[in-house]
């Protein structure tokens, strides 16, 4: 049975990247996605704004949507401080797998929580059975239009608090047009858009920032 994309990228990684060393394994990822075969993790320009955004935010509770390779849970797990923590969300099994063996490659499964099932499923589950009270950054990069409803049921599950930061990829492409009426007319989020470009491609794209104001 001839192996996955998502496979060669884990097998490159194990061969190639440095054990422990979270930097290292990102790397290898953008060189291997950026070299051999294109996959749909945030990149390396768009990263930048990620960890820029973590860095400000300096969270204790993260909450990821689309795991995939868990290349962007590497990337937030390695800013976090001690005793901080990341849930990120995988509908996928064979993507969560993968993303188990990366996190753990990488030195940050202390820091990382995979949460296997449909996003709709897990958040109204956050509070008692993950013991989160609120969440202080949401990383969106699931599927498109599933962005919307999955900010609402965040409200409805009382998961956000003043400031509480929402970073959603690929608002341009593949594009997240819902997402962008939703929150840019509601007048309890900020919004700030920070244009990029698609992951390894010359294709514009963009970021959405939207902070909760309570
Ligand atoms: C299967 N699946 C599991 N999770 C998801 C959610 N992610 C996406 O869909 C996604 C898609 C693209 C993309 C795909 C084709 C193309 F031509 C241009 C862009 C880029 C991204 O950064 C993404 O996050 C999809
Ligand atoms: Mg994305």
């Amino acid at each position: 049975m001839n192996q996955s994309k998502e496979q060669r990228i884990l097998n490159f990684v194990l061969q190639n990247a440095v054990r422990g060393d979270p930097c290292s394994v990102v790397d290898t990822i953008d060189k291997y996605c950026s070299q051999k075969e294109w996959a749909m993790n945030v990149g390396c320009e768009k990263g930048l704004i990620l960890d820029k955004t973590v860095e400000e935010i300096k969270p204790s509770v993260v909450l990821e949507l689309g795991t995939y390779c868990g290349y962007s849970a590497i990337r937030i797990a390695r800013l976090l401080k001690a005793g901080a923590r990341l849930l990120t969300v995988e509908f996928n099994p064979e993507f969560a797998a993968i993303a188990k063996q990366m996190i753990e490659f990488a030195g940050v499964q202390d820091k990382v929580n995979i949460l296997e099932g449909p996003s709709e499923e897990i958040i109204p589950q956050l509070k008692k059975k993950y013991e989160v009270d609120t969440l202080d950054f949401v990383f969106l990069d699931h599927w498109k239009d599933r962005y919307s409803p999955d900010t609402i049921l965040l409200q409805e599950c009382n998961l956000l608090r003043k400031g509480s930061v929402l970073l959603a990829d690929n608002v341009i492409c593949p594009g997240a047009p819902e997402f962008l009426k939703y929150i840019r007319n509601n007048p309890s989020f900020q919004c700030t858009n920070y244009p990029a470009h698609l992951e390894y491609m010359e294709v514009q794209d963009a970021m959405e920032k939207a902070v909760f104001l309570g």
